[in-house]
């Protein structure tokens, strides 16, 4: 690829680290807390990189959220809605933070937020990307996985018409999402805590570099895009009646193929896998998401093409 592909982006100036948008997801609550106390370690050369606990309410409860998901909440009605005290909290708090860090699509808004959750599921590391044309945050991707091999990070990619949702992070203009387990709700595992830091650590390496003018050269990234979501097998009450098969807990970035094992009844029958090819499973078993009615979510491997990139 030659040199005329090259997207340029001005510089990062202004960045934040965004925990507790869960409120029981407690590596990124913990780290944000740490670093509202003393900020040294995620501050950069020419960067402002500014911690913030997103759903404070929950954070004090311990609970995912107060009235209604926060990562769900940053709608264009919610955002545009007149504000008043009626409102559910985590619109109103929406709002707020949209008055802080957006407005959401709009030059005013910060350059990178990076919005720290934790998962039940047996995901590792996994960096959560909004869309697949933002070249900024696939260079992004890419550094951080270089960094960090021979770990991995996979790269899960959301831009599906109907499973995306309107997260905390996409007042951005670059939203990045760093979802770490397993880890059980209102849970800190040193281990988990540690990857997090570790992720967070590189990617603001990368804006530093980026803001200093460093290059960098086209690259792929191999992502996992969302595909569908699968629900738990119900009875006509809506009854749960079976859970995520042994074979598949824990086997979140593996392949499952047609006729694959995939739930087993509490009776102790095997339903299997019936779909057209193979796909790969995540979020399998997540906790929050027994409320959305999700046991897992399919994705499809892809290698996407990221433009060289350089400041402006
Ligand atoms: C377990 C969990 O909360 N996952 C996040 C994923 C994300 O940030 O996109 C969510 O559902 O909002
Ligand atoms: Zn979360």
């Amino acid at each position: 690829m030659s040199s005329h592909n090259t997207v340029s982006f001005s510089e990062a100036r202004r960045v934040a680290v965004f925990g507790g948008t869960h409120g029981n997801e407690m590596s990124g609550v913990t780290l944000v807390n740490l670093w509202v106390k003393n900020g040294a370690e995620i501050q950069r050369k020419g960067v402002e990189t500014k911690p913030f606990i997103t759903n404070p309410k929950a954070v004090e409860k311990c609970s995912r959220y107060v009235d209604t998901d926060l990562n769900r909440a940053f709608t264009p009605e919610n955002l545009s809605a007149p504000g008043g005290d009626d409102l559910p909290y985590e619109v109103q708090r929406a709002q707020e933070i949209n008055r802080l860090f957006g407005p959401k699509g709009s030059p005013e808004a910060y350059d990178v937020i990076f919005d720290l959750h934790n998962t039940t599921s047996n995901m590792g590391c996994t960096l959560i990307l909004e869309s697949s044309k933002d070249h900024f945050n696939l260079q992004m991707m890419n550094y951080i996985k270089k960094a960090i091999a021979p770990a991995s990070c996979p790269v899960l990619l959301n831009e599906h018409p109907l499973l995306k949702y309107s997260t905390s992070r996409s007042v951005a203009k670059h939203p990045v999402g760093l979802e770490v387990g397993p880890q059980p709700q209102g849970v800190l595992r040193s281990n988990i805590f540690e990857a997090m830091r570790v992720i967070l650590k590189h990617a603001l390496d990368f804006i530093e570099l980026f803001n200093e003018g460093m290059e960098f050269p086209p690259c792929t990234v191999d992502v996992f895009r969302v595909s569908e979501r699968v629900d738990y097998p119900r009875d006509a009450n809506g009854n749960i009646i079976a859970m995520v098969h042994p074979n598949l807990q824990d086997c979140d970035w593996e392949p499952l193929n047609p006729g694959d094992p995939m739930f087993q009844t509490f009776d102790g029958k095997t339903i299997h896998y019936e779909g057209a090819g193979t796909v790969y499973p995540t979020f399998i078993n997540e906790a929050a998401y027994y409320e959305k009615q999700q046991a897992f979510v399919t994705t499809r491997r892809e290698t996407l093409v990221a433009s060289a990139i350089r400041k402006a």
